[in-house]
């Protein structure tokens, strides 16, 4: 079975569970660290296992524009390719090219876009990406959606909705009859869309449903929305989708969100915080989060956390991370992206301990008291 749902929360709505891959069993609620290009920046795949990443975030758009599928398959998947023998989930590739390009033509076939590398023109379709992701050799491959902008007009996101389902639908015709390229096995999430309009969320979810997919994530967030208004639509997103899927929130985010979704029924989550933060200077920790360049740690001989037990926090001293940074010492990227990770994965297990005791809602009231200050 490719989601175990263990225990939920008698008090809310959190969840935890166990993702059975081909490569490993996950336990959620799980953080996905952001690998873009094929790594997790500034860490080798020995310093994710040493921080118990479990699986990591890849992405279709940018290993498509560079080395290209083809190489990475023939390489033998990405999983070989980088050394990584674990999970990986690859996004499909929609949002990238939005975020990316605003030179992006979308038609009901799918997006023709420019290289952000060199101007050539590429047509992203449903089945295309599932064949990127093919020879990738993804654990869990995502549907090609369109991730509104935001704000979109009621008529833009109901217009944008229904092609996502239209494309879901040939991803989910392709995937009935998936042949991987690798021996272990692929799933296919699908993506609910619908901008803040509860009614086309609620279309959006039910379509998916039907068509029956092993995951469900929430797209379109994180976006620039107000916070409340994430927070409402995933909520309203969880009422609707099947208990016994995992539910993934695409892009989410600082560790109280995180917190925050868990409570509203979210099992997954990547985001690029724990690793663009800590490549400028800035760590989480259980005391609050912390700007290490600042001269208040010049010759602060304390770890970056006393409460860490991450590889940083054992060996080193604030003051030597500070030094690191103001002499762009690369180094310094790799000590604090070890311990951002660590962090969140930590914050993530913590979370799950919590729910199986059901008293997430006191623990993470407890918790986010001393994460969301700020240590000077
Ligand atoms: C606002 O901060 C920026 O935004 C990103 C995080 N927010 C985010 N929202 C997302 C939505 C979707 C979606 O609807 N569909 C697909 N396929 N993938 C998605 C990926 C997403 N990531 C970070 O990159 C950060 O730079």
């Amino acid at each position: 079975m490719f989601f175990d749902l263990k225990h939920t929360d008698v008090n809310s709505k959190a969840r935890a569970g166990v993702l059975n891959t081909d490569h490993g069993s996950i336990e959620t609620p799980i953080f996905m660290p952001v690998g873009t290009q094929g790594t997790v920046k500034a860490l080798s795949p020995r310093d994710l296992k040493e921080v118990n990443a479990s699986i990591i975030l890849g992405n279709t758009y940018h290993l498509y524009m560079r080395p290209g599928h083809r190489l990475i398959e023939k390489m033998g998947g990405l999983h070989r390719f980088m050394g990584w023998d674990r999970a990986i989930l690859t996004d499909s590739g929609g949002f990238q090219v939005f975020s990316l390009k605003e030179l992006r033509k979308i038609d009901d076939e799918g997006i023709l876009f420019q290289s952000h590398l060199d101007g050539s023109y590429h047509k992203f379709t449903p089945q295309l990406v599932l064949e990127i992701q093919r020879s990738l050799g993804s654990d869990i491959m995502m549907v090609l959606d369109e991730c509104p902008p935001y704000p979109s007009t009621r008529d833009y996101a109901l217009k944008s909705n229904q092609l996502t389902i239209d494309w879901a639908r040939q991803a989910r015709e392709i995937f009935s009859g998936w042949q991987p390229l690798y021996g272990h096995r692929q799933w296919l999430f699908a993506i609910v869309q619908g901008g803040t309009f509860k009614d086309i969320r609620e279309q959006s979810a039910r379509a998916l449903m039907e068509l029956d997919f092993p995951g469900y994530a929430i797209g379109g967030l994180a976006v620039g929305e107000p916070k409340d208004e994430m927070f409402d639509i995933t909520d309203f997103c969880t009422e609707i989708l099947p208990e016994q899927k995992p539910r993934y929130l695409m892009g989410v985010g600082m560790p109280d969100d995180i917190l925050e979704a868990i409570e509203r029924g979210v099992d997954m989550f990547d985001c690029v915080i724990p690793t663009r933060n800590a490549r400028n200077g800035t760590v989480f920790t259980t005391e609050g989060k912390m700007v290490l360049k600042s001269a208040r740690f010049k010759e602060d001989t304390k770890p970056v956390d006393a409460n860490c037990q991450c590889y940083t926090c054992k060996n080193f001293s604030r003051a030597y991370l500070r030094h690191l940074y103001n002499a762009n010492e690369i180094l310094g990227l790799t000590l604090a992206t070890i311990h951002n990770v660590h962090f969140y994965l930590w914050l993530v297990r913590q979370a799950r301990k919590a729910i199986l005791q059901d008293n997430y809602v006191s623990w993470k009231e407890r918790i986010l008291q001393k994460i969301t200050r700020v240590v000077e």
